[in-house]
Order: C-alpha cells, then structure tokens, then sequence
C-alpha cells in the first residue's frame, strides 16, 4: 500500500540533502523555515507531508488544518513537538529517524561532563577577557569518578562507553533494559535509590514523559553527594529547572551542562547565566553528520512508504508495519470489507469484535487485520471519529478503544488462509463473517455460520441482503434491481441458515434510485462501495 505524497514541507532547517532525496523521487518540496504560527495554519493544508526537527510545534491545530496531512516526519529523535495523539486520531503517520544523531547528542554529552570537570566555557572566556587567571580554575579528574547515566536507550549507552575511556565508573537505571544488557556495556544497573548516593556526575537521556518530568528535583538533590555535577542534553524539564537552581546555589549541585531547557530559547537566563552552568543552544545533534544522516534518513523514509516499499521509524503506527506489501494488500481490504458488511447487518454501536485468522501466512497478521476490519466497520457506521476525518489503519483502533470497542484477535492453524470476524453491539446481536482471498481479490465465504455456495465478491458497488428462503427470492431481487436503475454483475447466495439467507449482490453501480423495491422483497438489505 503506497501512500500518496505528492508535496512536502519542510518547515525547520533540514539539511539540503532531505530535499533532494524527496524531488529525485519526484516529490514536491516547499522548504520554508521562516513560517509563523498563522501562516503554518494557512499552509499546511496544502501538503501531504511535514519534515520538522524541534523548532515546528505540530500542535493539535496545525494537524487539524492539515486536512491532506498523511505523515509528519521528524529529522531527529524526539517527538515531543508533535502532538502524537492529535496525529493518530486523525490517521496521520509520525516517524522519526532513530539513531541518525545519537553519536552526536552522545558526544555532546561527553563534551559537557568534561567540560564541566575543568569549567572550559569560563576560563576560555576568561583569556578573550585579557585574564590568566589560573587559580580560579582548579578542576578535578574524571579518572576514578562515578557517572550515573539514568536512560540507557541509545544515547546512554554510548555516553557510558565513551566515559569509561576516561576512568569513569558507570552506573544506570531504565526501567526497560535491564542488567544483563547494560553489563554488555560495562554499566551497572540499579534502582534510582541506590544510584542517587554513589554518582559524583549524573547525566540523562530519557524521553520527556510525564514519568520523566522533573525527575531530578529537590529530594533527589538531597539524596546525592555534595556537588554532584548533573548535564540534561536530553530534553528540558528532566530536571527540574528550579530545583538545580537552588542546588546550584547551596553548593549541593557543583555544576550543570545543560544543551536543553523548558522553554527554547529559554526567556529566563538565571540557569544560563549562572557561573556554574555551562549552557548551549540544543546543539546535540547540531554536526554536520547527524544533519546529514537525518536528512536522508527521513527523506528516504517517505520515498519508501510514497513507494509502498516498507514502514521504518513510525512511531504511531503498529498495524502499518506489516500491511505494505503487495501480498497483504488484498488481506487489508478483506478486513476493511468485512468491517463494512459487519455494520451493514448489525444496528446499533458494536460493543466487540473478534478476529480470528487462519493458516501460517496469516499468522502475524492480527493487527493490520483488526485495524483493517474495525476501519472499515467504523467508516461504514459512522461510529468514530470526528466528520471529515478518514478512517484508516493508524486512526481506526485508537478510535475504537475511545468508543469502548473491545478487540481480540487470535490465529488457528490451517492449510487455507482466512479471517473469521464475530461483532456483537451492545443491543446483543451477533453477527459472525467470514472470507478470505481468491485470486488477488477478497471474497466473502459465510455469514453466520453459513457457507456461499460460490463466494462473493467483495469488491466495487454491493448489495448485501437477507431473507426467508423462497424459490423466486433470486428472480425477485434481480428484477427489484433492475426496478430500482441497477444492473446485477454477480450474485451469490448462503445456504439458509435458521430459515434465513444472505445475498451479495455485485452492482455497476450503487442503485440511484434507492431500496425501496427491494425492501418488498427481503428482510433486510443495504447497498454500498467497497
Ligand atoms: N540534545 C539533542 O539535540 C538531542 C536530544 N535527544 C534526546 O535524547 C533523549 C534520548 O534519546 P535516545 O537515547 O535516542 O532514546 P532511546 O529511546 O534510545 O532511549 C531512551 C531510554 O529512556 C528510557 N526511559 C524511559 N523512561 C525512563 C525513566 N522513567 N527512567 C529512566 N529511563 C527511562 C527508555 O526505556 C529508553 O531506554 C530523547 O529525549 C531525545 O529526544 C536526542 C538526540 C539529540
Ligand atoms: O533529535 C532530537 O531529539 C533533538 O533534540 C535534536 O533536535 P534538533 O533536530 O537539533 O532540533
């Protein structure tokens, strides 16, 4: 599945290289950095996608005026610019490019705890000022010293190699790696309790999650050593700005490296200012390698998914990961279609539905399935998300959770692939579907528990009807069609069921002059395009 990227912005200063990857592969590309809040408004709606690094706030209401918006590409790692969740409800794809400047942010890292060691940044100023002053200036080694490195993702753990070249000591906490990786990289693991009394520096490398914010603060001062030295080249907020600023001032915090803040640029320069800070301006993945790394990554990134080649970096998107290729391509709209047929037969808000998939092939297939089915279902009832919005594999199973749709997938073992959906509302009506793939298109195998006698194409203008078993039910229906402008392409009938039979009906086009022929002649009947 490709998705359509026609025109890119770039809003924030990407290196030149992101640009041309995009315009080789015939994307059109707007590189304005120079855009204000407003005029970003005004312009977003414009383009399919959006390459920001941190500057751009992608806010709920830039997404929302994005009404071609498909994906927001971050040249960089964190994403706390951009306002995920909006992105999600709205199907838009975020990505990021994991890694490409994370030697860089770890380099910069190391700068600022060596610089700290020898206050580099005063005594440089020191000379520009005329001054040798060499006893104002007295450092202290790394050698011996213990550096606790809380985050131990991909930055921390390369700071701790680095560091351990200088005769640091490194100890961590994360609470997702655990001990035995990071003694793969020297790093002793242990709980914030424990780490806090034995570090001499501290350094972090966290996401800014509500776990994360302020998680150096005062009490955790109080814990450490007198003159602890702590460097945030993460993102602001993980330690708490007031808090080092009084343990600054006790002598309690010996000095701080800070390459991020609250607020960029900060307005308040007391941090910044104070003579044991040393400060830069969210310079970490400021090299002209990690520029020129994000840039095509991110790039290349696009033209990947604009070419239906494979998802890499989404970060809002799991049931996309394995939905791109051509040979699940007919499985999706299976599961969109059945979602379709599922709301045709049912009233009321579903309350459940579960998919079961059968045979290897669709074994890991449960995710893109479910989102395909509840995307469908959901389109088709109206049920999620606001009017306008499109319904699609990122949105449709966030939209269902907010509406209380409960989810189960499972896989059985088969020589035949297939999808079983169960929907139950919440009025305790079940209907139970099932299909799968016959050359390249999908099909329609059974309506509660009942098989076609030849499956029915789920594909273009259908008609999907009940009714009580009767001889004339097929000459009937086909002249109610004819009745109401349609013509009939194909036509398939269940065997009855508790004295009922399902029908799809394959259209040339969906019927204009609406059902009210064939409401005289069936139980139950709707038509729509799949
Ligand atoms: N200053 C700059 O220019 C740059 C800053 N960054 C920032 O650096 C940070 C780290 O980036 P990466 O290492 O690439 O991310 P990562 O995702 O590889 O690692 C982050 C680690 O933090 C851990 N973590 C989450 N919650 C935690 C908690 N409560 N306590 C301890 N650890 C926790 C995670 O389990 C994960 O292992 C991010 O905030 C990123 O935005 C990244 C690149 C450049
Ligand atoms: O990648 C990250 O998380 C960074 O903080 C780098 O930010 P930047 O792209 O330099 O604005």
């Amino acid at each position: 599945m490709a998705i359509e990227l026609r025109r890119v912005l770039i809003s924030d200063e990407v290196d030149p290289k992101c640009v041309e990857v995009l315009q080789s592969h015939g994307i059109e590309v707007v590189k304005n950095t120079k855009l204000s809040k407003a005029e970003l408004l005004t312009e977003i709606q414009k383009y399919d996608g959006l390459i920001v690094r941190s500057a751009t706030k992608v806010t709920a209401d830039v997404i929302k005026a994005g009404t071609n918006l498909k994906i927001i590409g971050r040249a960089g790692t964190g994403v706390d610019n951009i306002d995920c969740q909006a992105a999600t409800e709205r199907g838009i794809i975020v990505m990021n490019t994991p890694g490409g400047n994370t030697l860089s942010a770890a380099e910069h890292t190391c700068t600022l705890i060596i610089s700290l060691t020898r206050d580099l940044a005063r005594a440089a100023q020191s000379m520009k000022e005329g001054r040798w002053d060499r006893k104002a200036f007295m450092g202290t080694e790394l050698n011996g010293k213990t550096l606790g490195i809380i985050g131990l993702g991909r930055i921390g753990r390369e700071v701790a190699l680095r560091m351990q070249s200088f005769g640091m000591t490194t100890i961590g906490f994360d609470p997702i790696i655990g001990a035995d990786v990071a003694a793969e990289f020297n790093t002793e693991w242990m709980p914030l309790e424990q780490l806090w009394p034995r570090v001499d520096f501290i350094t972090v490398h966290t996401p800014l999650i509500p776990a994360t914010t302020n998680l150096i603060n005062d009490a955790v001062f109080s814990k450490c050593k007198r003159g602890v030295r702590v460097v945030n080249c993460a993102r602001g907020g993980i330690i708490d700005e007031a808090a080092l600023l009084r343990a600054l001032e006790s002598g309690q915090c010996g000095g701080a490296g800070l390459d991020v803040f609250v607020e960029e640029p900060p307005k308040d320069l007391t941090l910044v200012q104070h003579p044991k800070v040393t400060a830069t301006p969210h310079l970490g993945a400021s090299t002209v390698e990690a520029q020129s790394r994000v840039a095509v990554e991110i790039a290349e990134q696009f033209v990947d998914l604009a070419q239906g080649k494979q998802l890499f970096g989404a970060i809002n998107a799991p049931a996309l990961t394995n939905a791109l290729s051509p040979q699940t391509q007919p499985w999706v709209k299976l599961g969109e279609s059945l979602g379709v047929v599922a709301s045709l037969l049912t009233q009321g808000p579903a309350a459940s539905i579960q998919l079961v998939s059968v045979g290897a092939e669709l074994e890991k297939a449960g995710s893109y399935l479910s989102a395909a089915v509840l995307a469908g279902y959901l389109r088709s009832s109206k049920a999620g998300g606001d009017a306008g919005v499109s319904l699609n594999l990122v949105n449709a199973p966030v939209l269902a959770k907010q509406a209380g749709l409960q989810v189960t997938t499972s896989s059985l073992p088969g020589p035949l692939p297939g999808v079983s959906v169960t929907l139950s509302t919440s009025t305790g009506q079940t209907v139970q579907l099932a299909g799968t793939v016959a050359g390249g298109n999908p099909v329609l195998t059974s309506v509660q528990g009942s098989q076609f006698t030849v499956p029915a194409s789920l594909s273009g203008p259908v008609l999907v009807f009940s009714a009580s078993p009767s001889p004339n039910l097929l000459p009937s229906v086909i002249d109610a069609v004819g009745k109401s402008g349609g013509s009939v392409l194909g036509l398939s009938l269940s065997n009855p069921v508790n004295s009922t039979v399902y029908g799809v009906l394959n259209l040339s086009a969906l019927l204009s002059n609406g059902l009210e022929a064939l409401k005289k002649t069936v139980s139950t009947v709707n038509q729509t395009a799949l």
